[in-house]
């Protein structure tokens, strides 16, 4: 070991003396010079007498309860990369994390390689600029003009164009559930579209199409031979997005052995070909989106909780569409426009068609208005939208809703299930046109299970179709 001047300098800021022990002696075998502090008052105290190249902190240790470090690090010494390193992800904490500007995020128990790798990827690269501090967050009007193809007012959209806003330009997995329909490829892309690796590929791997056995072959690629059919050697979808994006949709659907294979290749940022020996090193970022919760998904031992929390570190909820207020006609009037290609024959939607969206429940989210609007483009003879021009489910809600939550009180539980099974049910054949196995597959239904729950609720496929 030599402690030539040029040797990188990290201080280390954990409460906990073992690990701060072995962090220690690990990276100064790797040759790193390494100061040890057992919290976040000292560490800012050494801050201000020695010049450092990277800080290494714990979360939840004295001295950082409020994030003082994270905030007093990240504003008087910008330059400095910071990585957090914690036991108890938080999503207030993560986002705060990244809203300050943190390089990295791993969790406790780190392995060592990953740590190293983190290290060294923070300190190869260019030191950021003072004035690259902490970014200011815009308000509201503002958050909306930056992101025109995201269209929400809402309370609980502009939350969601905060946190995009605060993730976009870091490198942070982030995992985005919510109903379908709800726009979660929208916002993937829009993180990825406003991030550092804009220019490069945003990589859309479906979860449901690949099959299980296949799963390594499409994703890591092969070797010609590895398997029978296997003529050429083939790159997997992953190599597609190195230094880009990876977008993992319906995440949830993923096997088990399958999330083992992923967990790897997202610690790693790795994976070897299959029929292949030798390891391939991808940059990068992993979003992902799931209509499933995945924490109960954790607790019903279906999903591995490693890889939740490795893909996970910011976690953002979409809200269904009925919990967006206004948003509902904001949508409805974009569509009309963007479906008549500024020919805008159909200029609104009357005062009965905007109480009945409001009051309906939107099964399908966004994708069934956009359904419904385009539905309407093709009908209406008038210059607004018309109760008329609407499908019968949503007219039916509006005839039988007046007031949605008082008539449910007056219900039995079975009896409002039931409704909603039916209205659920009702959306997703007129969403596929009567096509079972697509109703079914969505539903996560097998076909005959969706023929039973029809007959049940009195529905047929036949209906449905055009
Ligand atoms: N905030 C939004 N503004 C404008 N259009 C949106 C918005 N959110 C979603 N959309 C549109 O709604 C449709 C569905 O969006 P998207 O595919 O992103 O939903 P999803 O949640 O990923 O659906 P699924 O769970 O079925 O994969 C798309 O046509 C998309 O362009």
């Amino acid at each position: 070991m030599n402690d030539s001047p040029s040797k990188k300098r990290i201080l280390i800021a954990d409460d906990e003396p073992l690990y701060l022990r072995t962090t220690g002696q690990l990276l100064r075998k790797a040759g790193y010079e390494c100061v040890c502090v057992p919290d976040g008052k000292e560490a800012l105290e050494r801050l201000h007498k020695e010049p450092f190249d990277l800080i290494l902190s714990d979360l939840n240790m004295p001295g950082n309860l409020k994030l003082e470090l994270l905030q007093q690090g990240r504003s008087q010494w910008p330059h400095i990369p910071l990585i957090v390193i914690t036991g108890v992800p938080s999503l207030p904490t993560a986002i705060e994390s990244v809203r300050l500007g943190i390089a990295d995020y791993l969790l406790k128990p780190v392995k060592y390689e990953d740590l190293l790798a983190s290290v060294s990827r923070m300190l190869s690269q260019p030191t950021a600029m003072a004035s690259e501090s902490i970014p200011i967050p815009p308000d509201a009007e503002a958050l909306s003009a930056k992101y025109p193809e995201i269209i929400g007012r809402s309370e609980p959209m502009i939350e969601v164009l905060e946190v995009v806003d605060r993730v976009a330009h870091t490198d942070t997995n982030v995992l985005i559930s919510g109903e379908s329909g709800t726009g979660k490829e929208v916002i993937a892309q829009a993180i990825h579209r406003y991030g550092r690796r804009a220019q490069q590929s945003f990589q859309v791997i479906d979860c449901t199409s690949i099959p299980e056995s296949l799963f390594e072959s499409v994703l890591f690629g092969h070797a010609k031979g590895a398997f029978t059919g296997a003529t050429q050697d083939q790159d997997g979808l992953l190599s597609h997005s190195h230094r880009g994006t990876a977008f993992f949709d319906e995440l949830g659907e993923l096997p088990m052995a399958s999330q083992a294979r992923l967990l790897r290749a997202v610690q790693e940022q790795a994976f070897t070909p299959v029929g292949k020996s030798q390891l391939v090193h991808i940059d990068t970022r992993f979003i992902c989106a799931t209509n499933r919760d995945l924490q109960e998904e954790v607790n019903a031992g279906r999903f591995r909780q490693d890889l939740f929390y490795r893909l996970g570190v910011i976690h953002m909820e979409l809200p269904p569409l009925r919990e967006r207020g206004d948003d509902v006609v904001l949508l409805a009037h974009a569509f009309l426009d963007k479906l008549q290609r500024g020919e805008a024959r159909i200029k609104g939607l009357s005062d009965e068609v905007i109480d009945c969206f409001g009051r309906y429940r939107w099964p399908g989210n966004i994708r069934e208005l956009r359904n419904v609007i385009e539905r309407s483009v093709a009908l209406s003879q008038t210059e607004t939208v018309q109760l008329s021009d609407l499908p019968k489910p949503i007219r039916d809600a509006e005839a039988s809703a007046p007031r949605a939550v008082s008539v449910l009180a007056e219900i039995s539980r079975e009896e409002a299930l039931d409704n909603a099974d039916q209205s659920y049910l009702t959306a997703l054949l007129e969403k596929h046109k009567g096509n079972i196995s697509q109703a079914a597959q969505q539903a996560g239904l097998s076909r005959q299970g969706m023929h039973k729950l029809l007959s049940r609720h009195g529905l047929s496929a036949d209906d449905f179709r055009a």
